[in-house]
């Protein structure tokens, strides 16, 4: 809703997501907001997307399905239901999703990989994984766009749930070259 915002109406929002009922409220805040003329909802599933031509964009944003080791003060129930062959999946999930985010991104273009996760291992290892399979694009340091405090060495965003007294967060910003 934010990034519809920002667009002030000189740009569309395409929301791809294998859940109807996320689309479904998504649809429903856009309209409260005034924004839903800008807003399409595609219900698919973002790895077997097949028409995504279509889709290609400047920015493309990965709220990527993640642990949730963020949030635990919100979902405690996240904290005993937690197996080594979930996060493994998991991981395999979050790989192809950059990858088939990344096919959406126009030359010149941003893909921003976002998680609810605070555990590196589905943060900063899936972006390097993904530079290692991508190397036309490179990492965008967040400094300019958010206080220096949550911007880690590595140029991520990263809020933590001890440091800020917030829930955990991670964002890269990657930009494409070609
Ligand atoms: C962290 S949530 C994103 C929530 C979203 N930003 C919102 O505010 O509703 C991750 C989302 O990824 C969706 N998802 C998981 N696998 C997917 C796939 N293969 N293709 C498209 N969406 C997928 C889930 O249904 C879930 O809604």
């Amino acid at each position: 809703m934010h990034a519809t915002n920002d667009l002030c109406f000189a740009g569309l929002v395409f929301a791809v997501d294998v859940n109807r009922g996320r689309l479904r409220i998504l649809k429903e805040t856009a309209k409260l907001h005034q924004v839903d003329g800008v807003v399409t909802t595609v219900h698919a599933d973002l790895c077997v997307l097949t028409d995504g031509e279509a889709l290609k964009s400047n920015k493309v944003l990965l709220d990527a399905p993640c642990s949730g080791l963020g949030v635990l003060s919100k979902r405690a129930d996240l904290r005993w239901n937690r197996k080594l062959e979930d996060m493994e999946e998991l991981k395999k999930l979050q790989d192809e999703l950059l990858d088939a985010a990344a096919k959406l991104v126009k030359p010149g273009g941003v893909l921003v990989y976002s998680t609810c996760s605070i555990d590196p291992e589905e943060n900063e290892e899936r972006v390097a994984a993904f530079l290692l399979r991508h190397a036309e694009f490179r990492i965008d340091p967040v400094d300019r766009f958010v206080p220096p405090d949550f911007v880690t060495d590595s140029g991520f965003y990263f809020s933590n749930p001890v440091k800020h007294s917030l829930d955990g967060s991670f964002a890269a910003r990657l930009v494409r070259a070609s």
